[in-house]
């Protein structure tokens, strides 16, 4: 099959043009670029929208290898990750430009299976894939998403917002991922099928497009981020970006009974997996002090999680832990510990996580 070929044969009659339409698709897939309008009314926004843009690129051996993901994993979450940088905006994510280098060992119908997962993460989250670009690849499986999304004009929620007083939360549990990787490198096919969660966690993340429209319409959100280097890296992000220190409280850090079960096992301190592990695509952030509660019982109401992990204090940027005393010691993180006797510690955390320049943890 040529280019293509393959092409139509990955994408066509996939998503009804009625359906594309609805999000202001005028031209999608087949010319030379596709055209969109964006009105209000195409994302359901009752003031003016703004654009939101990301991209995100995954690449096999870095992000993936056959070990780790399904080919329909690979474009599931090659969608999920740009959708949850969407999310961390506040935004309803809406189309999608899909840029795939593919290397002979992927044959055709190989990368129709990618597509399955694109499209059903698509349908999931409301993303009309309009186009994209295919290339031939010496050795490694490159995929490169452009997504779009829309977000009420002026009221993106950005990192640097954060101010002293406000609280620090979460909007799920952390460690997941990087548990599961661990599973998928290293257990076996018993041991994995105890610990489905962990692996899905990995395999099919669920970016959290509506806790991050639920935050903007608190009007409490002060600052946003969504996890995919580790909750350190990205609370470190907040806290330069916001040019305050945030203190986490470890007792707070929501903490999966399974992550917890296989990290005890595997012999790895739970909390290098939720404060470095990555990939978890929850959102961090920070909401005003006085509306934590408020914004607590609106999650709950949906039927989502939100957890207070720590609050923004005033001091140089930087992120403290206050470790729980089981915690001490056990963590490989480092830090000046201070503190006396007696009391719980407060450590300084890195600006540790996934790093694809460095030679920690990369
Ligand atoms: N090669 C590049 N050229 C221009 N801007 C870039 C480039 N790479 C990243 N950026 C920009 O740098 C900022 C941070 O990008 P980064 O990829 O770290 O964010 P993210 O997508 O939230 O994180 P992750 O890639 O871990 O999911 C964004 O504004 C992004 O557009
Ligand atoms: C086979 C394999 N080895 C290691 C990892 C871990 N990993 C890769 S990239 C990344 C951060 C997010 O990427 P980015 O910053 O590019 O969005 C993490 C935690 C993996 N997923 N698969
Ligand atoms: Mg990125
Ligand atoms: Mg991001
Ligand atoms: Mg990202």
């Amino acid at each position: 099959m040529d280019e293509f070929t393959s092409i139509a044969y990955w994408t066509s009659g996939r998503q009804p043009l009625e359906w594309q339409r609805e999000r202001g698709v005028e031209q999608g897939i087949g010319d030379d670029a596709a055209v969109i309008t964006l009105p209000a009314v195409t994302c359901g926004l009752t003031a003016d929208a703004h654009m939101v843009l990301a991209v995100d690129t995954m690449v096999e051996h870095v992000h993936f290898n056959s070990i780790t993901m399904a080919d329909e994993d690979i474009g599931y979450k090659a969608l999920a990750c740009n959708v949850s940088d969407i999310a961390a905006m506040g935004a309803i994510p809406l189309h999608a430009l899909v840029a795939i280098s593919v290397p002979k060992s992927y044959d055709v119908d190989r990368i129709r299976r990618l597509y399955d997962g694109i499209y059903a993460c698509a349908d999931k989250y409301g993303v009309a894939i309009i186009g994209g670009d295919t290339t031939s690849a010496p050795s490694h499986l490159t995929i490169s998403v452009t997504v779009t999304g829309a977000v009420e004009a002026g009221r993106a929620l950005k990192r640097s917002g954060a101010r002293p007083g406000d609280a620090l939360f979460v909007t799920g549990p952390i460690g997941m991922s990087a548990a599961g990787l661990h599973l998928l490198q290293h257990a076996g096919e018993a041991e994995q099928s105890g610990y489905s969660r962990l692996i899905a966690a990995h395999q099919r993340p669920a970016p959290s497009v509506r806790a991050g429209r639920l935050l903007l319409q608190s009007g409490a959100c002060t600052s946003l981020n969504d996890s995919s280097d580790g909750l350190a890296s990205e609370v470190w992000e907040i806290a330069e970006a916001s040019g305050v220190r945030l203190l986490i409280d470890e007792q707070a850090l929501p903490k999966s009974g399974s992550m917890a079960a296989y990290a005890a096992r595997a012999g790895v301190p739970p909390l290098d997996w939720m404060l470095y592990g990555g990939e978890d695509y929850i959102l961090t952030g920070t909401v005003t002090g006085e509306d934590a509660a408020e914004v607590r019982e609106a999650f709950l109401r949906e039927g989502l999680p939100f957890y207070v992990i720590g609050q923004v204090k005033t001091g140089d940027p930087g992120v403290e832990l206050l470790l729980s005393d089981e915690g001490f010691g056990q963590s490989q993180h480092s830090g000046a510990a201070r503190g006396g006797r007696g009391s719980r510690r407060t450590i300084l955390i890195e600006k540790r996580g996934y790093n694809h320049f460095s030679t920690v943890n990369g």
